[in-house]
């Protein structure tokens, strides 16, 4: 696809929210498209217009692709961006509220990636907030696909952050893709057998003890019950400390693994008023749903592999539950903004997702890349 001067585009359709943000931002600073409008910010939401998540996600790319930018103001609807060259380094990013961590690292990560040299980002904020992955999906379900695609990522938790004051810490060290080179495609059409479960019971030091301890013997009972007892099952149990956590919050994330090498995440927060038990039953439900359903990449990691599968080279595939408006929403905007040739099909009880990638190179110049193109043909 021929670089574009300029685009716009239309926040507040389909999901309407805050990711169209996240999309679009990142392929315009990656393809170096002359500058990108968004309008009508996240027009389909109670509230429209810039909250302090994705402020500070636009200023934190912005500042690490030395761009300008024009809008970045809260409640704004309207941003303008004119990216420059991203840039390796360290740089630091706080929300300043519970506004999600992990959302941040869904801004950023495809951008540091496309780097010239090795980008370590500190980011603060909720690590574990509703509405968005808790850090535990995003280290143990999300990473472990993106090195499927050759990414080279680490994500540590330094400290959990909860509603309503946030203040956790999650640092990113990204290593880029080599120069001239590109994602790999990716293939997860074949769950074959479950092969274990494992999770993360985490409370703060203000939450009972019993209170950690129920939830995970209750999500084991429910996967025994399910399952049967031959499946391996290791959850283990965090008791986080002053200096491992910040406010009060608790709450468990479960992984099932297949010997394909498939990963289907689920979550749940800890509320007041709502049972240890229900806690376990609210990430259990949606994890066996999405088993049954024969999914090789859950619910909510979906939308989230759109983009680098358009920046991939080949044919990327993957097996999915219902198809979410999150993952509609990115499959819209990423043909858009990429060019990607994007194609949906029910099979049976699951979906398959499948996209032609534009093969993206790392760090060429328009002019390396006519070239490259002239001599491959
Ligand atoms: N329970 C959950 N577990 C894991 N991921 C989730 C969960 N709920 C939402 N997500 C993911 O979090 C992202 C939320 O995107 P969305 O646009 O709704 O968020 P947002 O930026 O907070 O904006 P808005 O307030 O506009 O909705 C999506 O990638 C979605 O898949």
């Amino acid at each position: 696809m021929e670089k574009k001067n300029f685009i716009e585009i239309d926040g507040s359709i389909l999901e309407g929210g805050g990711q169209i943000i996240r999309i679009s931002i990142p392929c315009s600073i990656i393809l170096q498209y002359g500058k990108i409008v968004i309008k009508n910010i996240r027009g389909n939401r109670p509230k429209p217009g810039l909250k302090r998540q994705h402020l500070s996600g636009v200023q934190l790319v912005n500042t690490i692709c030395e761009g300008t930018l024009k809008g970045d103001k809260l409640d704004s609807s309207r941003l303008e961006l004119i990216p420059s060259k991203i840039q390796g380094g360290s740089f630091k990013c706080d929300v300043k509220t519970a506004g999600s961590v992990t959302l941040l690292t869904q801004i950023a990560i495809p951008v540091i990636i496309f780097s010239p040299s090795p980008i370590d980002l500190e980011l603060s904020g909720g690590t574990n907030v509703p509405l968005s992955p808790q850090i535990d999906e995003i280290i143990y379900c999300l990473v472990p696909y993106l090195s499927a695609f050759g990414i080279d990522i680490e994500v540590v938790l330094k400290r959990r952050g909860f509603y309503p004051k946030g203040n956790g810490i999650v640092e990113v060290h990204s290593q880029p893709i080599p120069k001239g080179g590109c994602l790999k495609a990716i293939n997860f059409t074949e769950f074959g057998e479950l092969s274990k479960f494992t999770g993360v019971v985490y409370s703060t030091p203000t939450i009972p003890q019993h209170v950690n301890k129920r939830i995970k013997e209750q999500a084991e009972k429910l996967l025994v019950e399910k399952f049967g007892k031959k499946i391996p099952i290791k959850i283990d149990q965090r008791y986080e400390g002053k200096q491992s956590s910040f406010g009060q919050g608790t709450g468990i994330a479960l992984f099932a693994h297949s010997n394909t090498g498939c990963i289907l995440g689920s979550s749940a927060l800890g509320e007041r008023k709502v049972s240890s038990e229900e806690v376990a039953r609210r990430a259990f439900q949606p994890l066996v749903e999405d088993i049954e359903s024969n999914a090789c990449v859950d619910r909510h990691t979906q939308d989230q592999l759109i983009i680098f599968m358009a920046l991939a080279e080949g044919i990327s595939k993957f097996r999915t539950c219902e198809l979410s408006l999150h993952t509609q929403t990115a499959i819209h905007f990423v043909t858009e903004l990429t060019g990607a040739k994007f194609l949906t099909s029910k099979d049976g009880s699951s979906w398959i997702i499948e996209c032609e990638g534009i093969g993206h190179k790392n760090g060429l110049s328009m002019k390396d890349r006519e070239e490259l193109e002239t001599n491959q043909k």
